[in-house]
């Protein structure tokens, strides 16, 4: 029996799709994988067993990677599968910094037992108008699954869009619209847009990326939209930004003591991947990674381990060798299977940073002898008899 420990609310759709080699009702000291969304897991205690963390979503922020790796778990996360529902929360978002549709309610609900209201409304209204998206400037910051998205469905907004990510990949280059302007200097959006997005990971390289420098390019009157993460804008700055008019408005998806109560602030709690369709989708992800990983040794999506892929194993046996990434590693391993007898069938290594991780497919299954040897080899971390 697999021990699996789900750390928040994980949709049934995917939990359903464990079989009964699994009980998804484990205490989190005793499983073997873990599901989790935006649990804080960096003070928590990782036991020997623990094989696996899927984070039924895209940012591991939550997730000690290193200590992870370190341990050899591998940490897997869903990339794309909540990025439809974070688009449309952005575009609400920039609607509702647009058109002053809160206040206008909020107004409504103040004056709804006034007979008169319908009268009183046509008098009221202009205190909420507001401007249009189309054919303003809207710059969007990282343009992986969800930023695409958002450029995207943007242009076929009518705006006019700038888009800087300078580590963009093929794929997500390819699935740009042509009409997306390619921005090389993330100054050039600051200086030029009338909205800004920012859709990028929380690293120590993005932290408070937008801050007091970027605010003094603006034009007055920006909106910025932060359904990524709180870290990426400086808050006191923010603020600030937000008194002298440069920022007309923030919308951000992250309420804290700074953000819950900012004048000129738009605050949803935590809302963007908060569809049942991304629940879903996550869910079903995170859950066929974990037992593709379980099952086949087989790493699919990891945030800390490289891709390793080989399939279903056909042979007598297999290995899984989560290990350092250091010299002549490789002809230890091999090494033990020769002095076994043991022949390789077929075998996979890949790294990825500090960490390497290598499949074996094997004449016969490893014995406790073969795993203890492996084991003792400097550098392995973790050892695992697939099959
Ligand atoms: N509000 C919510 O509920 C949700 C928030 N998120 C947040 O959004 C972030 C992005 O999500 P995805 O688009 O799915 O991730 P992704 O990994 O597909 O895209 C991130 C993109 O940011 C780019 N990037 C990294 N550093 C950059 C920099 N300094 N400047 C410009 N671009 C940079 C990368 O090259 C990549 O293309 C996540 O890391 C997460 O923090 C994601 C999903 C839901
Ligand atoms: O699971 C959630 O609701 C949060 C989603 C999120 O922030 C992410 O995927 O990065």
């Amino acid at each position: 029996m697999v021990n699996v420990n789900c750390l928040n609310n994980i949709a049934s759709v995917g939990l359903d799709l464990f079989s009964d080699d699994y009980n998804t009702e484990s205490s989190f000291e005793d499983a073997q994988a873990v599901l989790v969304r935006s649990a804080k897991m960096h003070d928590m205690e990782l036991g020997d067993n623990l094989l696996a963390i899927a984070r039924a979503g895209a940012g591991v922020n939550n997730i000690p990677l290193d200590k992870c790796a370190e341990s050899g778990i591998v940490v897997f996360n869903t990339p794309g599968a909540n990025a439809n529902a974070v688009k449309e929360q952005v575009l609400a978002a920039m609607l509702l910094a647009s058109r002053d549709l809160i206040g206008g309610n909020e107004w409504v609900k103040a004056n709804k037992d006034d007979a008169d209201i319908a009268k009183a409304t046509e008098k009221a209204k202009k205190a909420f108008a507001g401007q249009e998206i189309k054919g303003k400037k809207l710059g969007v910051i990282g343009l992986g699954a969800i930023g695409q998205l958002v450029a995207n469905a943007a242009i076929a907004l009518g705006m006019e869009v700038y888009g800087y990510d300078p580590y963009l990949s093929v794929n997500a280059a390819w699935n740009l619209s042509s009409e997306v302007k390619h921005i090389v200097n993330v100054e050039d959006i600051y200086k030029e847009c009338n909205y800004i997005t920012v859709h990028v990971p929380a690293l120590d390289s993005t932290k408070g990326m937008i801050n007091k420098e970027a605010f003094d390019m603006m034009q007055d009157g920006t909106i910025i939209i932060n359904c990524a993460r709180d870290v990426l804008v400086d808050e006191k700055a923010i603020g600030e930004a937000l008194k002298s008019g440069r920022v007309k408005k923030y919308v951000t998806d992250f309420p804290n003591p700074v953000t819950a109560g900012m004048e000129g602030a738009i605050v949803l709690p935590h809302l963007g991947a908060s569809t049942a369709e991304a629940e879903d989708n996550c869910a079903i992800m995170a859950v066929k990674e974990l037992r593709n990983y379980i099952e086949n040794g087989n790493i699919v999506n990891s945030v800390n381990y490289p891709a390793c892929d080989m399939g279903v194993c056909t042979s007598a046996g297999r290995v899984a060798v989560c290990h350092k990434n250091v010299p002549a590693i490789i002809s230890k391993i091999t090494s033990v299977m020769g002095d076994e007898g043991i022949n390789i069938e077929e075998m996979a290594n890949k790294s990825r940073g500090d960490y390497a991780y290598s499949m074996l497919d094997i004449s016969e299954s490893a014995s406790e002898t073969v795993v203890d040897k492996l084991a003792s080899i400097e550098g392995v971390i973790k050892v695992r008899v697939i099959k």
